[in-house]
C-alpha cells in the first residue's frame, strides 16, 4: 500500500480499487474526503482535492510533489527529455529555465507576441468570414490559428491553414493525444511488454516518429542557417545556447531535449488554448445575453477603428471576467498533468512513498463551494466585485501552482483575451439548430473538450458607409 498511515487512523484516507481511467473524482471526494488512494490494476495513486490541500502539496511541499509518474509509454516516446514529462531534476530545471527565459526574451508580456497573435486572429477572422451563411465546425480553423502562434515562436514561421506539412503535423499530434487516452495506453502502463507486439500503441510510436522527422527537418534547416547576430526564434536561441554551453560539465542542453521541448510546446500550447476557445464560443451561443454584454463593452472600449490590444484588458472587466469564467467552467485540464513524489514524503500525517503517482483534482478547486460565489453555473460574476470591477479569486488555478505550474500561462492568457475579443468584435455567434441547444458536457482526450459542434455566425461589422 503506497499511502501509509503513520498518524491516526481514518482521517479521510481510503483505499479501494478502480479499473477505469476516467474517474468520477468529484463523487469520490464527497465520499472519501480530500485525500485518498485509488488503484489502476493494483498500481496505487493518490488523489488530492480542494484548494487548501493542493496548495499545501504543490506549493508548501513543492519539491516533494514536483515529480512526474513513470509511465512506460510516455518514457518510450520522450526518453525522460523535454519539460512536461521529464523527471524532477537537473535536466528538467535547465530546460524549463531556458524556455521561460527564451519566451520572456521573445516578447512574452511585450509587443512581439501580441502582434503575432493579432495577425493570427486577423487570419482566423477572414477564414470565419468566408464561412458565413453555412453552419460549420470551427475546430480545425481554431487549431490552425493557435498552433500557428506556437509555430511562429518556435519555428519562426506561420503556415497557410491548408499547408500539407502543417495539417499533417497538427493531425498527428491530435491523433497521438487521443490514442494516449485509449485503453491501450492503460494496458501498456500495466504491461509494458506489449510494446514488443502489434497493437494500436504501435501507431502512437509510428506517429511520433513522423512528428519527430518533421521537426528534425526544421532543426536541421535552422542549424544550416544559424547566425549568432540574429535570433529568429526559439530553435535558434536553443542551438546558440547549446553552442555556448557545450564545454560546461553540467549542461543538459542537447538536441534530444530541444526536439522534445518543441514537441512539448506544440502539444501543451495548442490543445489547451484551442479547447478553451472552443468552449468560449459554445458558451457564447448557449448564453446570448452574456455574448451581447461582451459585445457592448467591446464596442464602447475598442469600437471599429482598431483591433483589440492587451492594454484594453484592464478597461474591459466584463470581457476579462467572461474569459476567466470560460477557463473556470470549461475546466480543460481536469487532472492537470500527473505528479509524483520525489522522495518518501510526510503529508498530513501520512507517509507517501517516493515515486507514488499524485493526481491533482482540478474541478475540486475550480468549483469548490467555499471558494466561489456561484460555483455550479457559468457566471462571469465569479470574477466581478459588487462595483463591476474584475478580481481574480485565489482558487483560480487552471494553470496549476508550484514548481511545475504552466510556463505558458502568460502566452495563453494573451491568446485567450485577444482571440476572444477579436472574434466577438467581428461576429455574432448563434446555435444554428432550432430543435436542440448547445451540449455543455465535455469529452475527455487528455483535455476536456466540447463534443464537436457546428456554429453559425453573423457579421457585426458595419459597412464603410455606415461607419
Ligand atoms: C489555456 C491554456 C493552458 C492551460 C489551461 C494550461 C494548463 C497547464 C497545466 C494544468 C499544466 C500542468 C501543471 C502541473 O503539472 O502542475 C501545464 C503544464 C505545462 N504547460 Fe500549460 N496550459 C496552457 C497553455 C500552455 C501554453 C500556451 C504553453 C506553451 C507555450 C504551455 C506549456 C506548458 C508546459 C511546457 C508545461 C509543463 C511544465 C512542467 O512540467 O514543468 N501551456 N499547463
Amino acid at each position: 500500500m503506497n499511502l501509509v498511515n503513520s498518524g491516526e487512523l481514518g482521517t479521510g484516507v481510503h483505499n479501494f480499487f478502480v479499473f477505469h481511467s476516467s474517474l468520477p473524482e468529484k463523487k469520490l471526494s464527497k465520499k472519501y474526503g480530500n485525500l485518498f488512494t485509488c488503484y489502476i490494476f493494483c498500481i496505487p495513486f493518490v488523489v488530492i482535492n480542494g484548494f487548501e490541500i493542493i496548495q499545501e502539496a504543490l506549493v508548501q511541499q513543492g519539491r516533494e510533489f514536483a515529480g512526474r509518474p513513470y509511465l512506460p509509454l510516455i518514457e518510450e516516446i520522450t526518453k525522460g527529455q523535454g519539460i512536461i514529462m521529464a523527471p524532477y531534476g537537473r535536466s528538467w530545471k535547465q530546460q524549463r529555465r531556458f524556455t521561460l527565459t527564451a519566451l520572456r526574451n521573445f516578447g512574452l508580456g511585450k509587443i512581439a507576441f501580441e502582434e503575432k497573435i493579432l495577425q493570427e486572429a486577423q487570419y482566423l477572422t477572414e477564414v470565419f468570414q468566408a464561412s458565413i451563411g453555412q453552419p460549420f465546425n470551427p475546430n480545425s480553423k481554431i487549431t490552425s490559428a493557435v498552433s500557428n502562434v506556437i509555430c511562429s515562436i518556435v519555428l519562426g514561421k506561420r503556415f497557410h491553414y491548408e499547408d500539407e506539412v502543417f495539417t499533417q503535423l497538427v493531425e498527428l499530434i491530435d491523433e497521438n493525444m487521443r490514442l494516449q487516452t485509449t485503453i491501450w495506453a492503460l494496458v501498456y502502463f500495466v504491461t509494458p511488454l506489449i510494446g514488443y507486439f502489434p497493437g494500436p500503441h504501435q501507431r502512437i510510436f509510428k506517429n511520433q516518429a513522423r512528428i519527430n522527422a518533421f521537426l528534425q527537418d526544421f532543426i536541421n534547416q535552422h542549424k544550416d542557417t544559424l547566425n549568432g547576430e540574429e535570433i529568429r526564434d526559439f530553435i535558434d536561441a536553443y542551438l546558440l545556447e547549446m553552442e555556448k554551453e557545450q564545454n560546461s560539465p553540467n549542461c543538459c542542453l542537447t538536441e534530444g531535449n530541444l526536439m522534445q521541448i518543441v514537441n512539448d510546446l506544440f502539444t501543451a500550447g495548442t490543445e489547451t488554448t484551442t479547447t478553451t476557445l472552443q468552449w468560449a464560443i459554445l458558451y457564447m451561443m448557449a448564453y446570448p445575453d452574456i455574448q451581447e454584454s461582451c459585445q457592448k463593452e467591446i464596442d464602447q472600449v475598442i469600437g471599429w477603428s482598431r483591433t483589440p490590444s492587451m492594454e484594453d484588458a484592464p478597461n474591459m472587466p466584463y470581457v476579462n471576467a467572461v474569459v476567466h469564467e470560460v477557463q473556470r467552467f470549461g475546466n480543460v485540464a481536469p487532472i492537470s498533468v500527473g505528479h509524483a513524489t520525489t522522495r518518501d514524503t510526510s503529508f498530513r500525517g501520512y507517509t507517501i512513498k517516493k515515486g507514488t503517482m499524485i493526481l491533482i483534482n482540478m474541478p475540486s478547486v475550480l468549483s469548490e463551494e467555499t471558494q466561489w460565489k456561484d460555483p455550479k453555473h457559468f457566471n462571469p460574476g465569479n470574477f466581478l466585485n459588487e462595483n463591476g470591477e474584475f478580481f481574480k479569486p485565489d482558487a483560480f488555478i487552471p494553470f496549476s501552482v508550484g514548481l511545475r505550474a504552466c510556463p505558458g500561462e502568460k502566452l495563453a492568457r494573451m491568446e485567450l483575451f485577444l482571440f476572444f475579443a477579436s472574434l466577438l468584435q467581428n461576429f455574432e455567434f448563434y446555435w444554428p439548430d432550432k430543435t436542440s441547444t448547445p451540449d455543455l458536457e465535455g469529452v475527455y482526450k487528455l483535455t476536456l473538450a466540447p463534443r464537436p459542434y457546428k456554429m453559425a455566425i453573423r457579421c457585426r461589422k458595419p459597412s464603410d458607409d455606415e461607419l
